[in-house]
């Protein structure tokens, strides 16, 4: 639609008002039925213009704190719509159901414009004061929309191009409105399709997290039209209370449950209580089944209309005990609407079921947490370095039911006397180095919560003796006070040395470790670890939800899902891993920063409106790994001395002798060659190539060892690969 004069729009909505032959085809029919709102219900005239409103400050805070706990949820993924949107001057703003902008995200700079066009926090956009604007229109219809530039109503804002989507509470509600703004756009409306669909998606997200975040005590099942998307980007999830029923929908979902159904979906109440398998040929039973230790492409439910979706069950986060009794003593808190699920072998709550990924000793070790979690009882972590000892009293800390805040503090990185003030804190002018108004130390910042003390080992003898008294008297005496104040902490403390040889050297004391030791934990190393490949799955899955969350607006019609070849995946499995998870993780970031230009799958993701288009696969090689694997990798395949972790000054657990046990040999690998080869080749699933590159030998040599080695015997090698 070209720009006009303020005359020609009056004339315009005048006429359409009227039933006047109009331009009217050119306008979107959304922004129409929002003009015969305006002017038929809100009785508004296009001829009186009006500054965009900001309520006062005290009012702005009562729809603040109202919506304070969407605002929380919904702040990462605007944040993230915020980033990929960097340098396109777009404004982001989220409305409460009452029109006015409760968060905003924009460039503080442009603060004064962007105040006075609207696009800011306090703006009232409801349809009745403002006229057709995308907030207003999109609360009085409940769909997205673009309202650009002369689509408003009111001439004053003729220049803005605005863009919302609907957030819908878990009743159905319309709960908030996600808006993307810019104060001045090309004059093309179709420039701010992209827009419409980074806005839909990003709602969809914020939706998906509140379901999340509200339904810790029923399962979940998300849904997706694609594997590949399922636990990455799903589209859809519905809650399952302990009886299998219906308890709560995305927006997305309430669409899916009722078409399944045949109904509305503004008739979605009907569908809460209903139990599973009146949508689904599965019930409650099956749920364990759609858990993420199976392939998404496995995952698969039948909708009683004959549909097929890919689905993924999360279980509840909170264990259910069986009794109230067995509750304190697992530690574990239960709300009061939370009922025994039907099924649910429910063993860990999931913040610590993410620590591991099958391993068995670590998930007994982490059974052990969780009943200590609830516990004030001070727990010592021991591990290697990088073995998630922060991790896990992080996870402690979110089980315990403790409301107050985590805070960790590095005993080893602090010179002595900065440790003291940065613990304990200091009145005004104790301390030459501190603030005039003195300070909290960082003991009665954890009151009410948890505090880490990490390298516990390397905290200074004199520290010892003040941390001791802490301990053991509850109370905090600031550097420059006379008066303790008491305090109450959980204390979470972690060593890599192992403690009783510094209490026997006589560089800890004997007390505190007593003190500090009530419970002890002892992370595993890595290479000790038999869910290496699994931890792998689930870091990349992360990372692909971090790429697809935060990279440019170009490619985020396409998320991405990074896998790896054969010969990485046994490179990961067969490196000891001296630096345990820091490592494994840098390195994955490492391979995945490196990782070629992603190929499209087959799958041609079919909802186009949510902004989604071919999925990508990204594929992680060999070469895309740090040089340190590839190098061990090589050595160690081809019978050399691994060197790479002997120069360095790894403890001498993590040496090659720790190996996986299926690779121990492989150092050898002419002494029993046949079986090797086909050690190999089954471990390769027959890829030749792979098996090549691996040995650093080219294909034909395969072929030849096969046939010389293996000569008639079944080998089960690709054939079908091209020669
Ligand atoms: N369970 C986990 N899942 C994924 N990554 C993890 C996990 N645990 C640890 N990591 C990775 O390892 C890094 C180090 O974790 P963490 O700080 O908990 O180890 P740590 O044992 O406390 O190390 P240090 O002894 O050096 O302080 C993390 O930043 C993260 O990248």
């Amino acid at each position: 639609m070209p720009s006009q004069s303020h005359t020609a729009h009056i004339q315009e909505i005048e006429a359409f008002g009227q039933g006047y032959p109009t331009h009217a085809h050119e306008r979107d029919r959304a922004v129409l039925s929002s003009w015969r709102r305006c002017i038929d219900h809100h009785q508004l005239d296009p001829a009186q213009t009006c500054e965009a409103y900001i309520v006062p400050e005290g009012q702005l805070r009562v729809h603040r704190e109202e919506s304070e706990p969407l605002i929380r949820i919904a702040r990462s993924g605007l944040e993230h719509l915020y980033q990929q949107l960097k340098g396109l001057d777009y404004v982001l703003l989220l409305a409460d159901r009452h029109g006015i902008a409760v968060d905003f995200l924009g460039h503080e700079a442009q603060a004064q414009d962007l105040r006075q066009a609207g696009l800011y926090l306090g703006a009232e956009w409801r349809e009745d004061r403002a006229g057709t604007s995308a907030v207003g229109a999109c609360l009085a219809s409940g769909d997205a929309l673009v309202v650009h530039q002369s689509d408003h109503f009111d001439f004053t804002h003729s220049q803005l191009s605005c863009t919302a989507a609907p957030i819908y509470d878990l009743h159905g509600e319309l709960a908030a409105v996600l808006d993307l703004s810019l104060l001045q756009a090309p004059k093309e409306r179709a420039s701010q399709s992209l827009a419409l669909n980074l806005v839909i998606a990003a709602a969809r997200r914020v939706e998906l997290a509140n379901l999340m975040a509200q339904s810790r005590s029923d399962w979940v099942l998300r849904f997706a039209q694609s594997p590949d998307f399922l636990d990455v980007d799903p589209d859809a999830a519905i809650s399952i209370d302990g009886r299998g029923r219906i308890r709560a929908m995305t927006h997305a979902g309430a669409h899916s449950l009722s078409t399944i159904a045949g109904i509305d979906w503004r008739q979605r109440h009907s569908l809460i209580g209903q139990p599973l398998e009146h949508f689904f040929d599965c019930d409650a039973c099956h749920l364990p089944e759609l858990r993420r230790n199976r392939a998404a492409q496995e995952r698969i439910l039948r909708a009683r209309d004959g549909s097929i979706v890919f689905a993924h069950a999360m279980e509840p986060q909170r264990t259910v005990p069986r009794s109230p009794r067995a509750a304190t003593q697992a530690g574990l808190n239960t709300g009061p609407n939370e009922h025994p699920p039907t099924t649910a072998p429910l063993t860990l709550p999931n913040v610590l079921e993410t620590l591991h990924a099958g391993d068995t000793a670590i998930h007994a070790l982490l059974l052990k947490a969780a009943k200590l979690a609830a516990q004030k009882l001070p727990i010592l972590i021991q591990g290697e370095t990088g073995a998630g000892k922060e991790y896990l009293a992080r996870a402690l800390h979110q089980c315990s039911g403790r409301t107050g805040a985590f805070i960790a503090i590095n005993c080893a990185a602090i010179p002595e006397p900065l440790l003291e003030s940065e613990l304990f804190g200091y009145l005004p002018g104790t301390w030459t180095g501190g603030t005039s108004k003195g300070r909290h130390g960082l003991i009665e910042a954890a009151h009410g919560g948890t505090l880490f003390l990490d390298e516990i080992g390397d905290m200074p003898q004199g520290l010892q003796a003040k941390l001791l008294r802490v301990l053991s008297e509850s109370c905090v005496t600031p550097l420059g006070a006379h008066e303790a104040k008491p305090v109450d902490i959980r204390v979470i403390s972690a060593s890599h040395r192992t403690l009783a040889h510094s209490v026997a050297s006589g560089e800890f004391r004997q007390d505190l470790l007593y003190r500090l030791n009530a419970a002890e934990l002892v992370l595993p190393p890595l290479r000790q670890r038999s869910d290496v490949l699994a931890m792998v799955e689930r870091l990349l899955t992360q990372l692909s939800e971090q790429h697809n969350a935060s990279h440019t607006d170009a490619q985020a019609a396409q998320p991405l899902h990074y896998t790896l070849s054969e010969a990485a995946r046994i490179a990961l499995q067969s490196y000891p891993w001296p630096g345990n998870l820091r490592e494994l993780h840098n390195c994955l970031r490492y391979a995945t920063a490196l990782c070629d230009a992603p190929c499209c799958s087959p799958y041609w993701h079919q909802d186009q409106a949510l902004g989604k288009g071919l999925a990508l696969m990204a594929t992680i090689d060999l070469q895309h790994l740090p040089e340190t694997l590839q190098m061990s990798t090589a050595q160690s395949l081809n019978g050399g001395k691994v060197v790479a972790h002997s120069e360095t000054t790894y403890p001498t657990s993590a040496q090659p002798s720790a190996w996986p046990r299926h690779l121990e040999g492989r150092a050898s690998f002419s002494a029993q060659p046949a079986q090797e080869l086909e050690q190999l080749l089954a471990q390769c699933q027959g890829n030749v190539s792979e098996v090549a590159r691996i040995l650093g030998v080219n294909r034909s040599t395969i072929h030849r060892r096969i046939q010389r080695l293996l000569g008639s015997r079944q080998v089960h090698w690709n054939r079908s690969e091209p020669h």
